[in-house]
């Protein structure tokens, strides 16, 4: 069994870690898979959502950190291992403009948490739990978690928990938005297949406009959102899709769509 697999079905890529054994820690060659399955991912016309989990009681621990042993760890390695690796994948995740869901099954700490941190969506078993656990070595979230927590959670609940290190269990992430849904540990794979169906049985297109506008709009004002948003309807509504959507809804009828 490989450590990272990457399969596409039913319109819908799944990446999953697959070293239960060491709690699904990555080595640096499974980022460079990882980030290669989220451009493959983008580029796959039939491809319409992306999911993220992992295998056992663990999403992901963050990096192997006996991989790390034997490595060169002067401040430019250091600079490097992130910089060229690790960061590769935060950026093809901002560049899939397809919805990317975060099944957490189980711990996710550090970087682990952080590659959570970067899909647009986390449903997690009951049993999961999240630590920013740099501050417990002394050191910063170096994969992102500094960007990508306050959005999530607020300013106040990201500093809280990056200067704690503490652990988060599932209900109370629920209860600051850390994860959108929590369900049973032995329900997740179900849930999360249902889910990433039911996105991908909608117009494809529309998804895609949405997720643009709303990841734009996080850094747009208003008057620029509602621009975009303008154009942005202005394609939808000159697919095939939106004609069938359309049509489907007079009849009573679940639409079919092709992403055109
Ligand atoms: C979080 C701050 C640590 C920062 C140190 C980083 C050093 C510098 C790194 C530079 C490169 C940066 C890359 C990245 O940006 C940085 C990170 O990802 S930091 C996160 C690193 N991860 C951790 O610190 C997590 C360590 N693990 C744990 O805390 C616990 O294992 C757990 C995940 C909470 C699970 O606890 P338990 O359920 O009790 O399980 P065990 O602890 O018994 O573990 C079982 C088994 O798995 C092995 N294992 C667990 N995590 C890792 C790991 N990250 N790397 C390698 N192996 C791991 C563990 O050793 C056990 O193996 P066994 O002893 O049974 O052989």
């Amino acid at each position: 069994m490989a450590d990272f697999e990457y399969h596409v079905s039913d319109h819908v890529a799944t990446i999953r870690l697959n070293r239960p054994e060491r709690k699904n820690a990555f080595t640096l060659d499974m980022v460079d898979q990882w980030a290669e399955a989220l451009r493959s991912a983008e580029a796959d016309p039939e491809v319409r959502v992306v999911v993220l989990t992992g295998t056992g009681d663990a999403f992901c621990a963050g990096v192997d950190l006996s991989k790390l042993a034997d490595r060169e760890r002067t401040p430019l390695a250091e600079r490097e291992l992130l910089t060229k690796k690790v960061h590769q994948v935060a950026y093809a995740a901002e560049a899939l403009s397809k919805p990317y869901l975060a099944a957490v099954n189980g711990v996710a700490v550090g970087a682990g948490m952080d590659m959570a941190l970067m899909a647009d969506i986390r449903i997690a078993a009951a049993s999961a739990r999240f630590s920013e656990g740099y501050i417990r070595v002394g050191l910063v979230p170096g994969d992102g978690g500094c960007f990508f927590l306050p959005r999530v959670v607020g300013t106040a609940t990201a500093l809280r928990l990056l200067w704690t290190g503490e652990f988060v269990g599932a209900q109370d992430a629920l209860a600051m938005g850390l994860v959108s849904e929590v369900c049973p540990d032995d329900a997740l794979e179900q849930r999360i297949t249902d889910f990433a169906a039911l996105l991908a049985g909608q117009p494809p297109v529309a998804v895609q406009l949405i997720k643009r506008a709303v990841r734009l709009g996080e850094r747009q004002d208003l008057r620029t959102a509602l621009d975009l948003i303008a154009s942005h309807q202005a394609v939808a509504t000159s697919t095939a899709d939106s004609r069938e959507a359309m049509t489907a809804f007079q009849e009573r009828r679940p639409g079919v769509y092709t992403g055109r």
